[in-house]
């Protein structure tokens, strides 16, 4: 009798610029494959609300740091109803704020946090992984420092316009091009800080670029899943 092996866990890694898509399309990609899905930027921006909330001084770095190590993360790793908790508390919604998104980059680029963030995002990876036989991890060092090594990987990319026109969309509906300007300070600037401790702006070597300036939603999907397809893994 001849048995066929169960497959590896698939890891897919994707990286890119804020508006490209990496949360919306990395989540239709693991839907569709039936994997899990973990979202690195809701870590850190759980770690600011957190630091917020505990009157923790952002511009004190090795407060900071030592509110990572602590830091009591829960994340719900389903695609269609990913969560985020911090010490029992739903902050969802609440780490999307604007204040946050302001305050966010000034964690990330702490590196004594980047540590932490990075082994913890290795954990979760091999934990999702196995658990749900793959993972889609975005962010923006997947393909290079925290899954250097996955199945795939993937630079998300577009436009600066095609990426503050659907980032002001989603924060302001169809209120038109003043706030694509009040919204260009906000991701040009957060992009620029966050540069300096990532590579993502660049594919690095065996990474897939994937423009998405000229696609609707289920193009991008479908053009990471045609990657993942060429990469001889499960679609
Ligand atoms: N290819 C696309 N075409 C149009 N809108 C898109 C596309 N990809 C994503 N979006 C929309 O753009 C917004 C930003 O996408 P998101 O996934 O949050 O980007 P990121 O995680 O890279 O910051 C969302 O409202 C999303 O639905
Ligand atoms: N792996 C990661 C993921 C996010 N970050 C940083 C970059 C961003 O400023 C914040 C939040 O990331 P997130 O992906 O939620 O950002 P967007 O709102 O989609 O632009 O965290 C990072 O430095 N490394």
């Amino acid at each position: 009798m001849t048995t066929t092996p169960a497959p590896h866990p698939l890891v897919i890694a994707i990286d890119g610029p804020s508006g490209s898509g990496k949360s919306s399309v990395s989540r239709a990609v693991a839907a569709s494959l039936k994997v899990g899905y973990l979202d690195t930027g809701a870590m850190y921006r759980a770690l600011t609300w957190w630091c917020l909330d505990q009157d923790v001084d952002l511009a004190d770095t090795t407060a900071v740091a030592q509110a990572s190590r602590e830091l009591p993360l829960e994340l719900g790793t389903d695609p269609s109803a990913p969560s985020v908790s911090v010490d029992g508390t739903e902050v969802d919604a609440a780490i999307r704020e604007t204040r946050i998104s302001e305050a966010v980059s000034q964690v990330a680029t702490n590196l004594d946090v980047r540590a932490d963030m990075q082994q913890r995002q290795r954990a979760l990876i091999a934990e999702i992984a196995s658990a749900t036989g793959g993972v889609v991890a975005e962010g923006r060092d997947i393909t290079t420092v925290v899954a250097p090594d996955a199945d795939v990987r993937v630079l998300l990319t577009a436009s600066e316009e095609a990426r503050l026109a659907r980032r002001s969309k989603e924060l302001h509906g169809d209120a038109g091009s003043a706030s694509v300007e009040a919204t260009r300070a906000q991701v040009v600037q957060r992009d620029a800080r966050d540069s300096t401790v990532s590579q993502f702006t660049e594919a690095a070597e065996g990474v897939v670029t994937v423009d998405t300036s000229d696609l609707d939603f289920e193009q991008s999907v479908q053009a990471v899943l045609s990657v993942v397809a060429a990469r001889g893994e499960r679609v």
